[in-house]
């Protein structure tokens, strides 16, 4: 089983909260192949993401959308084939009213246009968090570790049981 996390990261905290989910993930389910992949630094493998069984974005909030690195992705990417596979969304933001949700929808919107079924994360540990994705707050990654952990560890669930129907 394979799971993808592709990001965009600037200043470096998208990628901590990359590897949080990646922790999360592997933590409770060690057998399942994470491969993270930063888009600015090209490291994007289609060969790997045709394989997964998941595919989790990632982006800066950047005025209250995903970021345009993220954006340029997607546009570019519309040969790249998810459907079917479970996708969800994360974020990184300096401030929690900063446009958190709207950036996550956005980032939503691709992935059903990808034919992805799309998932909030929200059971378990996070049942009243992450109603559409996860966020990390930028400032004080560390305080959201766990939340991205379990995050990680929730997702990786939905796609083991989704794979086995
Ligand atoms: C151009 C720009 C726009 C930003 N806009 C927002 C915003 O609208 N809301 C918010 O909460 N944070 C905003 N931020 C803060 C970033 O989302 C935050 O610092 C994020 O964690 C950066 O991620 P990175 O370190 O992975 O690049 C902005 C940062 C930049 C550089």
């Amino acid at each position: 089983m394979k799971i993808g996390i592709v990001y965009v990261s600037k200043t470096g905290n998208t990628e901590v909260a990359a590897e949080f989910i990646e922790d999360g993930i592997l933590g409770k389910y060690p057998f399942i192949q994470v491969r993270t992949m930063d888009i600015r630094e090209g490291e994007v493998d289609v060969e790997f993401l045709k394989e997964c069984e998941a595919v989790i974005f990632g982006s800066p909030v950047y005025f209250t959308s995903m970021s345009w690195e993220l954006k340029r992705w997607f546009d570019n990417s519309f040969r790249v084939n998810l459907q079917g596979k479970l996708g969800a969304a994360f974020v990184t933001a300096q401030s929690l009213t900063g446009g958190t949700d709207t950036a996550i929808m956005e980032m939503i919107r691709h992935m059903l246009v990808k034919g992805m079924l799309v998932y909030s994360g929200m059971s378990g540990k996070n049942r009243n968090h992450f109603q559409i994705g996860a966020m990390g707050m930028g400032k004080n990654l560390e305080a959201s570790r766990e939340e991205l952990e379990a995050f990680g560890a929730d997702v990786a669930e939905k796609t083991i049981e989704i794979s086995r129907k």
